[in-house]
């Protein structure tokens, strides 16, 4: 029989239940249980979750749906102990330090990094100061404890697996990581951390709303099990990771994972084509007043520009490959359109100030590159600025929640005289395109044609 492994995730969102205990599920289902997974979380917000689970034995119940509306109910068995939160993380950091724990995988939201538009740590955000005085407010932190207990009881290398869409994921957490450390001078850590650990790149995807009661409902209905922890996504899922883990890994390729050396193509295709147009759908679904992703994908005008973003601007920006771009495109239309999956604009709307510089500055700074104004492109921050500015007028239907949201900074902003300049000239969404006075220009004819176009949708005047 083979060692027993623990696949430890930092993270108890939906998504992780969703796509990679999923994935572990089906191992153990083949009968290889050899890695089972501890589940625990950062922050205090997943507590309820934590003890409901903890009362299922970590079982619960994934129901998915295809575009078609054919459901299937699994009742995923990988996540064997629940890790229960405490202000100290104490039950993560001794399950961290443990040397069964070959694998540390982590889903903290986009926002969870703290990465400027260059890719460096953000010193200035308030958890970052919090955590480099020594609390645990964001992963850096939790980790910093739990890996300085890891080598104090031998240091038996680990992997360290970012689950989050981000571009290059592993490699720009591990700087971000890295980073923290320095400014923290953990010097005997960071060494550590350089030599016995790995963060492979990774892809993954899974639409997974967050759970409403009806999901209960459903698989009570359907399965007789009264699940106070199910959860629920669509029947499409993809994992893409780089095989680099330096302490043994799961057979995943016998799940259906690909085990590859480089995902950039998946990535590239997956953060620009997916999320991207994901939240384009999400800000422009608000402004016209629609509740969910898919009521909004099958809008006529939002799909228009969505469709036109992807063909006009990301497909002729991205090295043509393996992958048949125009037909992932239609793919992820249909996957947004699915009428059973009440994916919310609010879920997907969320983390946009980190959302633009990763997913969209790239390809506005791309056409550019390649003389081609990016007038498709640039509709997807000028949505995002509108949307902002409901915000700022307290006229948003929902709370919009943003990882590195700064408030008052956001307001000050709305009060300038000019916020669209302002917005249009901030670094850390727009890079070098700050300073272009053609991009301030096409912002300016862009917002001002949406302005118009929400006004004929909702037949409501816009307020500036
Ligand atoms: N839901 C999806 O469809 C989906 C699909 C692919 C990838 N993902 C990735 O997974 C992430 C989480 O999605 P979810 O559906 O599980 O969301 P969720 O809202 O259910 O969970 C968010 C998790 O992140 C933690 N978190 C949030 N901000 C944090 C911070 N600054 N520091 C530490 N922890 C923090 C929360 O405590 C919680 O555990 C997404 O942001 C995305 O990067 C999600
Ligand atoms: O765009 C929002 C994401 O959470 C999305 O649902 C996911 O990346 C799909 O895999």
């Amino acid at each position: 029989m083979a060692a027993q492994s623990v696949w430890m995730h930092i993270g108890a969102g939906s998504f992780h239940r969703a796509h990679q205990a999923w994935y572990l599920h089906k191992l153990i289902e083949q009968g290889d249980d050899s890695w089972t997974i501890a589940l625990g979380n950062v922050r205090d917000d997943a507590r309820d979750l934590l003890e409901r689970l903890a009362a299922q034995n970590g079982e619960y119940m994934l129901e998915t749906v295809s575009p078609q509306g054919d459901r299937r109910y699994e009742k995923i068995t990988s996540v064997r102990k629940v890790l229960k939160w405490d202000s100290e993380i104490s039950e993560l950091v001794k399950q961290g330090a443990s040397e069964e724990t070959r694998v540390i995988a982590f889903t903290v939201t986009e926002g969870g990094y703290y990465l400027t538009p260059e890719h460096e740590l953000d010193s200035e955000q308030a958890d970052i100061r919090a955590d480099l005085k020594g609390e645990i407010c964001t992963l850096y932190g939790a980790l910093t404890r739990i890996l300085k207990q890891r080598m104090a009881e031998g240091g038996a290398p680990v992997t360290l697996l970012n689950c989050d869409n981000l571009r290059h994921n592993g490699e720009r957490f591990r700087h971000g990581f890295l980073s923290f450390l320095k400014a923290k001078e953990e010097t005997a850590l960071y060494a550590w951390v350089s030599r016995q650990t790995t963060s492979p790149n990774t892809m993954v995807d899974r639409i997974t709303p967050r759970p409403t009661a009806d999901v209960a409902e459903r698989v009570k209905a359907a399965t007789g099990m009264a699940d106070r922890a199910p959860v629920m996504g669509e029947s499409f899922i993809q994992w893409v990771i780089e095989d680099d883990f330096i302490a043994g890994r799961p057979a995943l390729e016998k799940a259906g994972v690909e085990l590859v050396d480089s995902v950039l193509p998946w990535e590239e295709a997956k953060i620009r084509i997916l999320n991207a147009t994901h939240s384009c759908i999400a800000w422009a679904g608000t402004l016209a007043g629609l509740s969910y992703i898919d009521e909004s994908t099958r809008e006529p005008a939002i799909r228009q520009m969505a469709w036109d973003y992807v063909s006009q601007d990301v497909i002729p920006s991205l090295t043509p490959g393996t992958l048949d771009l125009a037909q992932y495109r239609d793919v992820v239309l249909a996957r947004f359109s699915n009428p059973y999956i009440k994916d919310t604009n609010q879920r997907v709307a969320a983390d946009g100030l980190s959302k633009i510089p990763g997913m969209v500055t790239p390809t506005l700074i791309a056409c550019y590159a390649r003389g081609h104004e990016p007038r498709a492109s640039a509709v997807l921050p000028a949505l995002f600025f509108l949307f902002l500015r409901r915000w700022a007028q307290g006229q948003l239907p929902y709370e919009y929640q943003d990882g590195v949201m700064q408030p008052a900074l956001m307001a000050a902003l709305f009060a300038s005289p000019d916020p669209l300049k302002a917005f249009t000239a901030n670094e850390a969404l727009f890079g070098e395109l700050a300073h272009q006075p053609s991009f301030h220009a096409l912002m300016k004819r862009t917002v001002a044609r949406l302005e118009e176009w929400v006004e004929e949708t909702t037949g409501q005047p816009l307020t500036a």
